[in-house]
């Protein structure tokens, strides 16, 4: 409970107190590729989801239904387990597996904290749900190779839609469970009912564009609302699980309107955005996937303003936000949700659910047939969706284009860091891998800057804060600055390798001064930055090196697929990140077979221009080197070796930035024969030469 206390009234808390009174939520957990994202990491994010109702999707996988059926199986026993002992978390892998990575022992709720029955009890019952879990996992393991077999021929793209409940929802009066002992646990005096769990598959055609996580979300918000319309839904990544239950109910409290209202109102909140927090990261964070700086930092910073920016998993929504309607403050009075059928389409049953704005559970027949045509794909023909209704389409990063289309309307929302973490997931630690993602961002970034979401002109002076906007302006115009980097990485050190003038000449005063200034302000930047995300200096580096890491390579390439898209209409794909499970790693000695991914090489175009800055660089100063013009003993004058060394502590300062690349490009290696990079400097260098004496021989 105690995460409730800096976070909502006490008339809300009050009334939260009585599960009764808790308003529903539903969840929404996306998964689209079975290969990509092993079904039983799927399954036990289902199976951490404590809520009432549940709404797993996939697009086209056998596999992951029967997974989800296996989970479905399960939680009875999982569910009344957790709740008898109060165990957290609720993803039995992450709580059977506790420790990073799987490494250490499984963890027992600490004995000081433990409320529950008789401790031996619990060691009892654990042992119990964990060898049911063992064998669940068996199964799923099991379907999914099967499934391999059977899917190569499979069409992934084009299938029929499928809406199936999976679990009932159960009455709002507590059922208790039996003692009997024919049940594995004793159950006497423990809630036994279980959240609805319905399964969602769209349908699919081929050429008929599906739009992604976007186009899954919006089947998945009109399937929901004639089964359940709760007035709030969760949306999960299917990679990440519940890790503290009570935040769902603390950030409810964010939205939950106060009697008596007022300018700061929490009608007004659209959404709340928890930071994303990961498992099985490497503890040296190379390729920062943390990213703590931005979730500790600016998203905090922006709740100070009109929120946070939506990003994706872990976060909150009221329904009616997604709606397209307008918040409180600016509606017209009296003026509710207007169900229009050209803008919502023609479902009856959908259109009563808008105006009905309570929720209420049917799975009935009628229901689940309208629910299979609401995720048909010709519902959305002629409407607007994934325009001004549901999560927007058009760029890869909808999340991003969601949320601002919720502020531009006068919408705020909240950031709520819970602790414990209230979600945890898994993130790529390989170098291509985490490359591919940052694209995906900077390229979906840049789409919402081309489209008539642009953060400069879009949206009513009044309803979106100036600052804010200017967030918005610099989230979606960040991919340019990789035409500016690429430029101070490659062309200074140019004239240096080539031999060319210039570089030995005294910089002047102004220059010196513009310099001072500029690090000046870098080094306060990075004192905020620290103080406020938490950090240490280590981590803020990291985010710096790979800051000039992927801006030299993502975002450069992100800059080119967009103009390409802009030029041609050549949309942008989505690709899906590999999911490994984190905690389920097998704990074998060392972290070397634990973080084997990070070491896993794998070109990919995308590093060419970083690896050409990295080598233009080493040359250069292999070439100031070899001349000789800053050793002191060859320099006329200390002040004149000090001018010449500047230079070359330019190169320095990107060759040690980029340093976390050079490792990833040599993979394993990179632990034994760090000389190799030595080598690279050599063959680059007389590589670089070669070109400048062919170059000078043309222009002769
Ligand atoms: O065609 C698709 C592609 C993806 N997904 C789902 O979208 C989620 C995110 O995909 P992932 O490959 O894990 O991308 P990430 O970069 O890790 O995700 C971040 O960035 C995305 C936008 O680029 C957001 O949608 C995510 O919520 C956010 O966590 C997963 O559950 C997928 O199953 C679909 O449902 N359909
Ligand atoms: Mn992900």
């Amino acid at each position: 409970m105690d995460v409730f206390v800096t976070t909502a009234d006490p008339d809300g808390i009050a009334a939260l107190d009585d599960d009764a009174l808790l308003p529903a939520m539903d969840v929404f957990v996306t998964t689209a590729d079975p290969d990509k994202e092993p079904p039983l990491a799927t399954a036990n994010t289902v199976l951490s989801i404590y809520p009432r109702r549940g709404l797993p999707r996939r697009q086209g996988a056998e596999v992951t239904r029967n997974a989800v059926v296996e989970a479905a199986r399960f939680p009875a026993l999982w569910v009344s387990f957790c709740r008898k002992h109060g165990v957290e978390p609720r993803n039995p892998e992450a709580y059977f597996n506790a420790g990073e990575g799987g490494g250490g022992k499984a963890k027992v709720v600490a004995r000081g904290s433990y409320r529950g029955m008789a401790w031996p009890e619990l060691v009892r019952d654990r042992r119990r749900v964990r060898r049911e879990y063992e064998e669940m996992r068996l199964r799923i393991d099991a379907l999914q190779a099967a499934d391999a077999r059977r899917r190569r021929c499979g069409a992934a793209d084009d299938h029929a839609g499928v809406v199936q409940v999976l679990i009932d929802s159960a009455g709002s009066a507590p059922q208790l469970g039996v003692a009997d002992g024919s049940k594995l646990i004793d159950l006497a005096s423990v809630d036994v009912r279980l959240p609805a769990l319905v399964y969602v598959c769209r349908e699919k055609r081929r050429g008929r564009a599906h739009h992604r996580k976007a186009g899954a979300m919006n089947a998945l918000l009109r399937a929901s609302a004639v089964l359940s319309n709760a007035p709030f839904i969760l949306n999960l990544d299917c990679d990440h699980y519940v890790n503290n239950s009570q935040a769902l109910r603390a950030g409810i409290c964010f939205m939950i309107e106060r009697r008596g209202g007022g300018a700061e109102d929490a009608g007004d909140v659209a959404f709340v955005q928890f930071p994303q927090r990961f498992d099985g990261v490497d503890p040296g964070d190379r390729y920062a996937n943390h990213n703590r700086v931005f979730f500790d930092c600016t998203e905090l910073g922006l709740d100070g303003l009109q929120g946070p920016i939506y990003v994706g998993t872990g976060c909150l929504f009221r329904r009616v936000a997604l709606y397209g309607v307008d918040p409180p403050r600016w509606r017209s009075p009296g003026g509710g949700v207007a169900a229009d059928p050209a803008k919502f389409g023609e479902s009856a049953q959908f259109l009563a659910s808008v105006r009905a704005e309570q929720s209420h559970s049917r799975d009935d027949g009628d229901a689940i047939a309208e629910a299979s045509a609401l995720v048909s794909c010709a519902y959305e023909d002629g409407t607007a969706w994934g325009r001004d209704v549901g999560w927007v389409y058009g760029t890869v990063t909808e999340d991003v284009a969601t949320g601002f289309c919720m502020h531009r309307r006068g919408w705020r929302s909240a950031y709520y860091a819970a602790a414990p973490d209230a979600f945890r997931g898994t993130v790529p630690i390989n170098l291509a891998d985490r490359l591919h993602q940052v694209l995906r961002w900077a390229a979906g970034s840049l789409e919402i800057f081309f489209s008539r979401n642009n953060a400069l002109l879009a949206g009513d002076r009044r309803r979106l804060h100036p600052l804010q906007r200017a967030a918005y302006l610099n989230t979606t115009v960040y991919p340019f600055t990789s035409l500016f980097l690429i430029a101070y990485c490659l062309f200074p050190a140019i004239p240096l390798i080539a031999g060319g003038g210039g570089w030995n000449a005294a910089p002047t005063p102004t220059y010196v001064a513009f310099l001072a200034a500029l690090m000046v302000t870098l080094a306060a930047v990075a004192v905020l930055e620290t103080r406020w995300s938490g950090i240490a200096l280590g981590e803020w580096w990291r985010n710096e090196q790979f800051w000039m890491v992927s801006a030299t390579s993502a975002y450069l390439a992100a800059v080119a697929q967009v103009a390409l898209k802009v030029a041609t209409g050549k949309e942008i794909s989505f690709k899906l990140t590999s999911k490994h499970l984190a905690s389920s790693a097998t704990p074998v000695a060392g972290k070397d077979r634990q973080y084997a991914e990070l070491y896993t090489v794998r070109w990919t175009a995308l590093m060419a221009p970083t690896a050409a800055a990295l080598a233009v660089n080493v040359a250069s100063m292999a070439a100031a080197g070899g001349g000789g013009r800053w050793w002191w003993w060859d320099a006329p004058s200390a002040a004149a070796a000090a001018v010449a060394a500047l230079p070359v502590a330019f190169n320095v300062w990107v060759v040690v930035h980029l340093y976390p690349f050079a490792l990833g490009l040599m993979g394993r290696r990179s632990k034994a024969v760090r000389p190799i990079l030595f080598l690279f400097a050599v063959v680059a260098y007389l590589a670089v030469r070669f070109l400048c004496l062919l170059l000078q021989f043309h222009t002769a």
